[in-house]
């Protein structure tokens, strides 16, 4: 993708008259490795052959603007009228996001009030636009030791001129949405009608996604606590495998349309034999299809574990006619055929043929990824969001969403962060992990397939490592 210095420029609703309350804590504050002035900015790139594609002097290089309380602020925080909504599906952190805004907005800037719309952009429609939650820091106090949002979240259109409606009449000039990728669209499409009205309404995007299929985000705020959750799942499928004759463990996780979370949950156990993600595809059949690795894997091993991101296979389901070929949800999220049940059926019904007793231990997850609690890492990183959103609206930034960026906090311009979806390279180097993890990269010399140590009591894998792909 091309980008233009233009598409990384920030919108600002204009000129920042009000003195910050947080100026006296960055009136000194200079560039150094742990902190970006207000006067710098973060580059896009940073690997030397990046730059040199990119072929311009210093300041013509792509850049970010840093996020970080300013000295002068665009609002007079006494006339704010804040408001949260949460949407589309659940992701561990979403309470500890809001938690942060709350308090950030109350305890440093002093604004009096915030409102939560329920249930999502539903909440802005007309019917529910005066259902709201008043928000206070002894509301969202302890709310981050629970998964989910105190707020509800919904998928489903609505009406951006009727949303835009719903934040005048409840008085509302600064909006944060915490979404993933319909949720950026949807704020997107609220701040164009915004500024074709010409009102003064800071629409900022904390990016939320477990799928981390969000790009300019380094990984989005729940992803680890949810592939710890799935990491789980996997040694309990692994576990079983192994006890069990010819044990053939399954287990499904989410992933629409990117395989991440198959991934890292993978890598974090070591246990899978084959992980199988949306970007890779795969065949069941023939020397190199899924069936006969599975087999060889079971006679060789005697169990397998194979790890599959839901969006896996899809064309595979599609060939067997069991996809409803342009199914969509409410959100217009393409409905997916289940990969898991077909993996199920087949290997079980190849294994049998071949002259295996199989027995499939087959878990699908499903919600219960993500609908945890965030752990110690990811609650740091909302409260961190959470602040740096605050800022970036109270001076008066807009259309722009909060992301972490190469370890630093930045401003990403609302387009970019929805130009694309991150995806699993299958020529980088996660992927590569991946392989070796399951022992399909290296082998020697002579040909064998190097032996990969199994759990603890289970038998060591005899040799045919074997990677999707
Ligand atoms: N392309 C889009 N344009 C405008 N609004 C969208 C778009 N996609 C989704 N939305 C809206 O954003 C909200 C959340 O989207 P959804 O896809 O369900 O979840 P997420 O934000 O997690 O991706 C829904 O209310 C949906 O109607
Ligand atoms: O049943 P639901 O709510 O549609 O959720 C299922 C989907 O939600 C996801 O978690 C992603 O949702 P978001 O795009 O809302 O983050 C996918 O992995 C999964 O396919
Ligand atoms: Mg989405």
């Amino acid at each position: 993708m091309t980008l233009h210095l233009d598409d990384l420029r920030v919108r600002h609703l204009g000129e920042c008259r009000h003195d910050s309350p947080l100026a006296d804590l960055v009136a000194d504050k200079k560039t150094s490795p742990h902190y970006v002035s207000e006067g710098d900015r973060v580059l896009l790139d940073d690997t030397v052959s990046m730059l040199d594609r990119r072929g311009m002097t210093p300041d013509q290089l792509p850049s970010f603007e840093a996020a970080g309380p300013r000295r002068k602020i665009y609002f007079d925080p006494a006339e704010v009228t804040a408001g949260i909504v949460t949407c589309g599906g659940l992701c561990p952190g979403l309470n500890d996001v809001i938690r942060g805004l709350v308090q950030e907005l109350t305890v440093q800037y002093d604004v009096k009030r915030i409102l939560g719309f329920r249930n999502g952009f539903r909440g802005l429609t007309a019917q529910h636009r005066h259902d709201t939650v008043d928000l206070t820091p002894d509301v969202v106090r302890d709310i981050h030791n629970s998964g989910g949002t105190i707020l509800g979240s919904s998928r489903g259109g609505q009406d951006a001129d009727e949303m835009v409606d719903t934040l005048v009449l409840r008085g509302v000039n600064v909006l944060f949405v915490v979404g993933g990728d319909g949720g950026m669209n949807a704020a997107t499409n609220l701040a164009a009608a915004i500024r074709a009205r010409g009102l003064d309404i800071a629409v900022i995007g904390v990016p939320k996604t477990i799928d981390n299929d969000l790009p300019y985000t380094d990984q989005s705020f729940g992803f680890q606590s949810a592939f710890a959750q799935a990491a789980n799942f996997i040694s309990s499928v692994s576990i079983e495998a192994s006890a069990s004759p010819d044990g053939i463990g399954i287990v499904k996780l989410m992933g629409r349309h990117s395989g991440f979370i198959a991934c890292y949950a993978s890598l974090a156990r070591n246990a899978a034999d084959i992980v199988l993600i949306p970007e890779v595809p795969f065949r069941l059949e023939g020397e190199d299809g899924l069936l006969a690795r599975v087999e060889r894997h079971v006679r060789d091993k005697g169990f397998v574990v194979i790890v599959v991101a839901e969006g896996a296979g899809q064309d595979v389901l599609a060939e067997r006619g069991l996809l409803q070929g342009g199914a969509t949800d409410a959100s217009g999220n393409a409905k997916l055929g289940d990969i898991g049940l077909l993996l199920r059926e087949t290997i079980s019904a190849h294994l049998t043929e071949a002259g295996l007793s199989p027995t499939v231990r087959y878990i699908d997850p499903s919600y219960a990824i993500r609908s945890v609690t965030a752990n110690a890492y990811d609650s740091v990183y909302c409260l961190r969001l959470a602040h740096n959103a605050v800022h970036a609206a109270m001076a008066g930034r807009t259309e722009t969403a909060v992301v972490r960026w190469r370890r630093r906090f930045v401003h990403v311009p609302m387009p970019l962060i929805i130009s694309h979806r991150n995806e699993v390279d299958p020529d980088g180097d996660l992927w590569m992990s991946v392989q070796e993890a399951t022992g399909g990269l290296v082998a020697p010399s002579d040909g064998r397939k190097l032996d990969r140590p199994g759990i603890p009591g289970a038998p060591r894998q005899r040799g045919a490592g074997v990677v999707a792909g």
